[in-house]
C-alpha cells in the first residue's frame, strides 16, 4: 500500500528516505480503476479498467529486508514520500495491447530492466480480480502490477529513465532527503 503522498510526477525528485542506505528501483505497469467494484471475476475485470500509468515502485530495500525478516508490514519500505513516481494517465484505448507491451528502465543511461508485460506471472485481469476479493476498489485507485527482473540500487546523483513502449517515458533524479 502506498499513500497518495507517495506520488510524484516528472519535475519532482525521488528523495532517499531518512536512514535508508539501499534504495531500489522497480518499474511497473499501473492500472487505474474506473468504477467502484468488489469481488469481480477475471473475465469481468476489463470493464473496470479506465487506463494505465507508467510507475516506479521505489523501495527502501534495507527496510524491506528487515520487514520480511521480522514479519513486519511493508508500508514504510514501499510508501514513503516520493516512492511512487508516475506518468500521466494513459487512456485504455491507447494501450489496448497492455498484456504484451515493453517496459524498460535505465539508470544513468544503462539498461537495468527490459521486459514485456506478457512475462507477468498473473495477468492484469487476474490481479484486479484477486485484489477486489479483499478490498473494494474505488474510482482512481491504482494497482501496480509488479516489477520484472533487474530491480536494483540507485544512489543520490543518479537519474532513472523508464518507458512503456512508445506510449510513455519519464525521467527522475534521485537526491538526498535535504
Ligand atoms: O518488492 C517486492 O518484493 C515486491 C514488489 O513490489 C514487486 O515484485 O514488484
Ligand atoms: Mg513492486
Amino acid at each position: 500500500m502506498k499513500p497518495t503522498s507517495a506520488y510524484i510526477s516528472e519535475g519532482q525528485d525521488i528523495k532517499i528516505p531518512l536512514g535508508c542506505k539501499l534504495l531500489y528501483h522497480e518499474v511497473e505497469l499501473g492500472v487505474v480503476i474506473s468504477k467502484r467494484c468488489s469481488n469481480i471475476s477475471p473475465s469481468d475485470a476489463s470493464d473496470y479498467i479506465g487506463g494505465f500509468l507508467l510507475a516506479l515502485d521505489m523501495t527502501a530495500k534495507d527496510f524491506h529486508i528487515e520487514a520480511k525478516e521480522k514479519s513486519r508490514p511493508w508500508f514504510l519500505c514501499k510508501g514513503f514520500d516520493t516512492s511512487c513516481p508516475a506518468s500521466g494517465f494513459i487512456d485504455k484505448e491507447k494501450l489496448s495491447n497492455y498484456s504484451d507491451t515493453r517496459l524498460w528502465l535505465k539508470v544513468d543511461g544503462v539498461t537495468k530492466q527490459n521486459c514485456s508485460t506478457s512475462d507477468m506471472i498473473f495477468s492484469v485481469p487476474e490481479i484486479i480480480s484477486y485484489v477486489s476479493k479483499y478490498f473494494t476498489l474505488e474510482v482512481g485507485d491504482v494497482i501496480l502490477t509488479g516489477t520484472p527482473a533487474g530491480s536494483g540500487p540507485v544512489h543520490a546523483g543518479q537519474t532513472i529513465e523508464c518507458g512503456l513502449a512508445d506510449i510513455a517515458a519519464m525521467k527522475f533524479a534521485v537526491v538526498e532527503l535535504n
